[in-house]
Order: structure tokens, then sequence, then C-alpha cells
């Protein structure tokens, strides 16, 4: 079941440079919630503060009620949140199956004599692993590429396999980085009707995309980030309409 992201007042800074300032918004438990906004906005960076890889200089973010800035991206596994990157970091010379059984491997069961003498539970489960890897990459549209070298796919469908690899964590907050950028037409139709799929289950989902026709689709809510500062929170609509939006972002070419 998906869990509730709140931030309050996130702030970050480099050197000096305010790259987020006082950024909060809300998440209800099993919504869609899209970040846009223009390039530079602070949007990868307001996902790696949530997801550990930053730490915020000030500011609040709870997962379900819980305070959890501060905490490493594995203790944030922990607590359900699992993410992709813009720029997947894929073991390019393994097999797509193999990239998305890495994702399983911090809720495989004993020890590690146990795996390496394989008793039969640990074969089971790791049965069971790759039966679930097959499933997950069916669902983002990969079941074919399953033995296919990583590096023989595209950089948008590498997005996808980290995709899978990300639900093998069974998250409750499901974090994506410009899902959408780089799939053909047809890949970004299946896409969309994955991130339908994952909301119909309760997973919540954080997507930062460029693709204002994704966003459309797949949103509940969106918030729009310009120079590191909440434009608007609204619906995907209500964003499209708003003059400042259209202002600072949406006339700008980097918004498909
Ligand atoms: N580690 C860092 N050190 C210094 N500056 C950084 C760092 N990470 C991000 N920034 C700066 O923060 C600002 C926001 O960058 P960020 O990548 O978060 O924007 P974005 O909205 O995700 O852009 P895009 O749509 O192009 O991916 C940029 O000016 C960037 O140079």
């Amino acid at each position: 079941m998906g869990a509730r992201l709140t931030l309050e007042r996130v702030s970050l800074s480099f050197g000096g440079v305010h790259v987020l300032e006082e950024v909060g918004f809300d998440v209800e438990a099993g919504s869609v919630f899209g970040l846009v906004g223009p390039n530079g906005a602070g949007k990868t960076s307001l996902f790696n503060c949530i997801s550990g890889h930053y730490r915020p200089s000030a500011g609040s973010i709870k997962i379900d009620g819980e305070e959890v800035l501060g905490l490493v991206p594995a203790k944030l596994a922990k607590h359900g949140l699992a993410r992709t990157f813009q720029h997947p970091a894929l073991q390019l010379e393994a097999t797509v199956l193999e990239n998305v059984l890495l994702g399983g491997h911090t809720r495989q069961p004993g020890t590690a004599l146990a795996w390496a003498v394989r008793l039969p539970k640990t074969a089971r489960s790791e049965r069971d692993q790759r039966a679930e890897a097959l499933d997950w990459l069916d669902r983002v549209g990969l079941r074919w590429a399953a033995d296919v070298a990583a590096d023989e796919l595209s950089h948008g469908l590498h997005k996808s396999i980290e995709l899978a690899r990300a639900l093998m964590l069974h998250p409750g907050i499901l974090l994506l980085d410009e899902p959408a950028a780089g799939l053909s037409h047809g890949e970004v139709q299946h896409f969309i009707a994955t991130v339908k799929s994952l909301r119909a289950e309760g997973i919540t989902v954080v997507v930062v995309e460029h693709n204002m026709s994704v966003i459309s689709q797949v949103t509940d809510r969106v918030l729009v980030l310009d120079h590191g500062k909440k434009l608007m929170e609204g619906t995907a609509a209500s964003a499209q309409a708003d003059p400042r939006v259209i202002e600072a972002y949406l006339g700008a070419p980097d918004a498909a």
C-alpha cells in the first residue's frame, strides 16, 4: 500500500547558491504527483533530497508522518521509498533480467551461508524472485528483452529496466525522474498504462517529467518549480492554464 509523502519548507544550497527555497507539498497515499518546471528549476535536486542523496539545509520530509530527513538511501528503502534516475546506473553487460533481480537483493531471506550452499529455501526464493522479476518486466513492456544485454537497449528503455528494478523493492512511494524521455510513442503509451496500473494498486508515485501530455494523463496534482521555488500547485490542467506557468515554462522549448 502507498505511503503519504509530506515536505515542509525544504531548502538546499551549494556554496551559497540557493537551489531550493522553502519548497513544500503533500502527496496523498496512492496518488500520482507531478513535479514540473524549466531546466535547472531544481526538480532532480528535490528528488535527491527526498531519496537521501542530498541533505537539505533546512526543512522537513515525512513518510506517513515520520521524519525521514537525513536518512541515507538504504534506510529510506526500508521506509518503502524507491526511485529511478534521469541517467540510470545499470550493469550494462548483464542481461535485463539480471539487472532487475538486483532490485530484489535486499528482500532475499536467509544468511549468506544459506545462499552459498543453496539451501532449498533460498533456491525456492531465487525461483520466486526470478518469476517476480519477469512479471515486472512484463508490466513495463520489457518481457521480450529479459535475456538481452542491457546495453543493447535504448537509453529510454534503460529507465524502464530501472522501473522494474525499483518495483522489486515493493515500494510504497516511487520517485520517477524523467521516465518518458527517450521513449518512442508506443513505449510512452505503455508507460502511461503502467503508471495508471500502479496507482490502481495504491502505490504513491512522484514523477518529474517534461512531457506535459504524460503529466496530464497520469497525475492527480502537480507542483511547478521555478528557480528553486514553488510557482504554483494544482491539477495539470490548472497548471497549463496558469499564465505564470506559461511564461516561466510552457512557452519555453524544453516543455514538450
Ligand atoms: N551537486 C551540485 N552542486 C552544485 N550545484 C548543483 C548540484 N546539483 C544541482 N545543482 C544545481 O542546482 C540547480 C538545479 O538543478 P536540477 O538538476 O535539480 O534541476 P532540474 O529542474 O532537475 O533540471 P532538468 O530539467 O534540466 O533536469 C542547477 O543550477 C544545478 O546546477
